[in-house]
Order: structure tokens, then sequence, then C-alpha cells
């Protein structure tokens, strides 16, 4: 016997175009993970779904070392740890996956723990774990977040997005490490890249706070990560292209990378499947799914 926790964290779309490394959105594809802690020195960890086989069932893997960073930080003995994830989110996709793994881990484990942390101390150690705020922030709390790095800790702030809009996310077949594609990342940009991305970014949040999606169109583009990322994922520009002249409001990466999401209030299907067609002509197996934005972030279910 021990304690067993259940949580459920939804996967996520950074960036959203030139909100490199501060903006993202939940979205509505979630992995489940079932945590039993107890005094038995013990470990067993095993995956359904998603990366069954694929992930690592030992030390290595993140969700164990996310529960273990909590175990240390409150001090309990506790040592025996039964895992078993459920998951729907794809792989190195720019879906996510490894925020969920860290966010449920960090969550399942505070609430076996008896919820010592607050959830500012949980959005702290996934960001240090995972290494930049934007995607384990909305995996936390949910809705559209913006989140700043100041020294040690992270800020966010979160908001509920329009109820219209809605993502379109063409899945390559092929996967995409986040660490390959942050190698491919300049040192530097411009002042004038910077000020193109300063703008738009700004514009993306009043657009959304606001209602106003029709400025999503100027709003999107972005010159920090996408050009350089551009070569990693074939047909990009030309799977952009086809979601705007199929409806959509305008496209961006899904966080590294290799998905692409379109922005979009209707037409759903007919962006995903031009989405997929361009992909096509680049030789570039793909799927597409729709979405909508996840409000709620990791819950206890
Ligand atoms: N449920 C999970 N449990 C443990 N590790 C996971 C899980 N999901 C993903 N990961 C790890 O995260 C890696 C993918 O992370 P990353 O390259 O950042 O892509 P993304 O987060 O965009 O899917 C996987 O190779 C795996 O090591
Ligand atoms: N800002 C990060 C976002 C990575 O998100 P992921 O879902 O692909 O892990 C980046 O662009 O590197």
């Amino acid at each position: 016997m021990g304690t067993l926790v259940k949580v459920r964290v939804p996967g996520t779309t950074a960036n959203c175009g030139p909100g490199f490394d501060s903006i993202g959105m939940a979205c509505t594809i979630y992995n489940e993970l079932e945590l039993t802690l107890s005094g038995r020195e013990r470990l067993s960890i095993e995956v359904c779904g998603e990366g069954a086989g694929m992930i690592p069932c030992d030390e290595h893997n993140i969700a164990l070392q996310a529960i273990q960073a909590v175990l240390t930080r409150v001090g309990t003995k506790e040592r025996g740890i039964v895992l078993r994830m459920e998951n729907t989110i794809p792989l190195a996709r720019g879906l996510g996956s490894s925020a969920a793994a860290i966010v449920a881990g960090l969550v399942a484990a505070n609430v076996a723990t008896g919820n010592q942390l607050s959830r500012e101390e949980i959005f702290n150690m996934a960001t240090q774990i995972e290494g930049h705020p934007d995607n384990v922030a909305p995996a936390l709390y949910g809705g559209i977040t913006l989140s700043v790095v100041e020294g040690k800790n992270a800020h966010c702030l979160n908001f509920t997005p329009p109820a219209e809009l809605k993502l379109v996310v063409a899945i390559p077949a092929f996967g995409l490490s986040t660490q390959v594609a942050r190698q491919v990342l300049p040192d530097a940009v411009s002042l004038e890249d910077a000020v193109f991305n300063i703008s738009r970014a700004a514009l993306l949040i009043g657009a959304l706070t606001q209602g106003k999606l029709d400025f999503l169109q100027y709003a999107l583009p972005d010159r920090i990560h996408q050009p350089y990322r551009e070569k990693l994922i074939p047909g990009m520009a030309a799977v952009f292209q086809s979601a705007i002249q199929a409806g959509a409001l305008g496209a961006a990466i899904s966080g590294a990378g290799p998905c692409l999401v379109a922005f979009t209030r209707q037409n759903c299907d007919t962006i995903g499947e031009a989405m997929v067609a361009a992909f096509e002509k680049h030789e570039v197996v793909s799927r597409y799914i729709v979405m909508d934005i996840d409000l709620r972030g990791a819950v206890v279910i």
C-alpha cells in the first residue's frame, strides 16, 4: 500500500510565433500519471500509449526525476515509487511532452507528500528542470501563459483565450528533439529582428486579450527562431501558406517543432487537410488534429 495520486496534464503549443521562450498555450490533449508513494524501497515505471518502448523506465525518466526533486525538497523518507503513465501527447513533436511529464511528476509528488509546495514553487522547479518556462507554464496553469525568468525565479500570468480560437496542428511522422532544435539558434540577433519580435509579441497578446483575432495575421511572424529552424522542417513555409490560403488567421512552429500550428476560428478540417497536403509535397508524411485551448492545466483526478 501507499499514497496513490493520479494527475492529468495538458500538452502545449509554446512560442506562438514571436513569443520565443515566453508565450505558451495549453492544448486539449492530455497525459495521465499515476504515482504510488510508499516507505517500501521500490521503483517501478510503466509507460502506455505515446512513447511506450522509447521513454526510459529507469533513473533517466524525467517524470521520475521531477518526483525525486520534490521528495528531496520536502525531505520525505518515503522513497518507494510506483509510476504509471498513460500518454496521448506525441513525443518530440513540439507539443510539450517533456513539459507534461515534468509537471505531472512534480504535481503528483507534491500532492502525495501533503501539498507542501505552492504552485509558484512547482512552476520554478519545472522551469529549472525544463530549462525554459514557456511550455511548463501552460501545462501547469492552463490557458494562455506569459512567462519571464528573473534570476532563479520564474513568473507567470495566465488568461483565458477568446472562445472561438481553435488550433489545427499538423504532426509530421518524424520527431525532433527540443535540444537539437535549440542548437541551430544563433547566440545573438540584430536590433531590427529584436524590435520585429517585440512588437509582434505585444500585438499578439493585445489581439488575444481583446479578442481581435484578425490581428493575428500581423502578430504571428517571427525572426528569432523560426527562420533558423526552417531547415529542420521541410515544407514549413509552404505549410504556413497553405493554412492561410485555406482560411487560417496565421501559423507558427509549435514549440520547437516539427509540429506546425494554425490558428483559426473556423474551417478546421479544410485547413488541416491543406497543411497535410503541403507537407506531402515536400515528402513529409503527417496527420492533423484539431484542439481547443485547455483552461485547467494540471489537475488531480
Ligand atoms: N511521459 C514521459 N515520461 C518521461 N519522459 C518523457 C515523457 N514524455 C516525454 N519524455 C521525454 O521528453 C523527450 C521529448 O522532449 P522534447 O525533445 O522536449 O520534445 P517535446 O517536449 O516537444 O515532445 C522524450 O524523448 C523523453 O525523453
Ligand atoms: N521555447 C522552447 C519551446 C520548446 O517546446 P517543446 O514543446 O518543443 O519542448 C523552444 O522553442 O525551444
